[in-house]
């Protein structure tokens, strides 16, 4: 390469005959994944292809991490803690890029936002069965958000069938109990459909490990991961209700509700109480 040109050449050995090979697009299904993006405004809106994308990308980490959610299930309930905790630190890092991606989204204004907001009509990201899926697999259980997927079969089994099966913290739960720690049988034999609700036998055994970490390090840890995991999930939370304050405001949402006031009721959900209940027992 002449060091004047500002060009590199391609060097002899570079692949360029994908005709009977497994190229990049290929591999990828970019055909598939490129030709997805359909704004509905006439005349298009500049700006429905940055709301589109910021959902899709949205959707596409939300499947990550179901399937890592999935995975540190199954690793709870074999007894491996440490390979659940590899899964949730993965799960971390995604939280964060997918909290971070909404200043993307806070570029767009009201006045742009109200070009194309009609053309939404009744859509919402209220359906979408992937965040209530996360939800479900972390043990915010609730049967009635299964309703608005009557149209869209597949939907309705997914959820229906991680309403049936134990989330997160009911295989934490019992991986606990295993463990020998004094959980309350009525904890392992629960209604697992049912959202999850503040237990004192868990509140003690909490205190215990937070009290004693030298002696239950891993235990002690594991909290701490869940914890972090529900922070990060109210992040997100907080993030879409200041974003949807600074573009509808005070607006009904297209999918019904209220608007920002039912987002922010979404900030009284809890995942893991006692994990934060026992802060008020430590120390002083
Ligand atoms: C300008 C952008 C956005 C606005 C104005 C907005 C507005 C709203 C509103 C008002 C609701 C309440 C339900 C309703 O009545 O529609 C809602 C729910 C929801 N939105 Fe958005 N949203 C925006 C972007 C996003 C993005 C990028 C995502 C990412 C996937 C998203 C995911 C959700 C989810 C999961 C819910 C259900 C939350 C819950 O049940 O607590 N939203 N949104
Ligand atoms: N609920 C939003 C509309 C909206 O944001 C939206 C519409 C279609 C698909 C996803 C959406 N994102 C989140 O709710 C609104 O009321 O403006």
């Amino acid at each position: 390469m002449s060091p004047n040109e500002n060009t590199r050449s391609l060097e002899a050995g570079i692949e360029r005959d994908f005709s009977d090979k497994m190229s990049y697009g290929s591999y990828l299904a970019l055909d598939d994944l490129l030709s997805a993006q359909h704004p509905v405004s006439r005349p298009e809106h500049h700006d429905e292809m940055l709301f589109i994308i910021q959902h899709q990308t949205s959707e596409l980490w939300l499947k990550l991490v179901l399937h890592e959610l999935r995975a540190v299930r199954t690793r709870l309930a074999a007894d491996d803690l440490r390979s659940a905790m590899k899964g949730i630190a993965r799960i971390k890092h995604i939280q964060r890029s997918l909290t971070e991606q909404w200043s993307v989204l806070a570029t767009l204004t009201p006045s742009e936002y109200s070009e194309f907001r009609d053309d939404l009509g009744a859509s919402s990201g209220f359906q979408s069965y992937q965040y209530r899926a996360v939800e479900f697999l972390l043990g915010n259980k609730n049967a009635a958000m299964i309703s608005v997927f009557a149209a869209d079969p597949a939907a309705s089994s997914l959820l229906s069938g991680l309403l049936e099966q134990t989330s997160i913290y009911d295989e934490f739960i019992r991986y606990l109990s295993r463990r020998g720690y004094a959980v309350a049988p009525e904890l392992l034999t629960r209604d697992v459909t049912q959202a999850h609700v503040y237990d004192e036998s868990l509140l003690a055994v909490y205190k215990h490990v937070y009290e004693n970490p030298a002696g239950n390090w891993d235990v002690y840890e594991a909290c701490e991961e869940l914890v972090d995991l529900e922070d990060n999930f109210q992040l997100w939370r907080f993030r879409h209700l200041k974003t949807v304050e600074r573009t509808i405001g005070m607006k009904r949402g297209t999918g019904g509700s209220s608007g920002a006031g039912f987002l922010r009721r979404a900030l009284e959900l809890t995942f893991f109480p006692e994990l934060y209940a026992v802060r008020t027992e430590i120390g002083r």
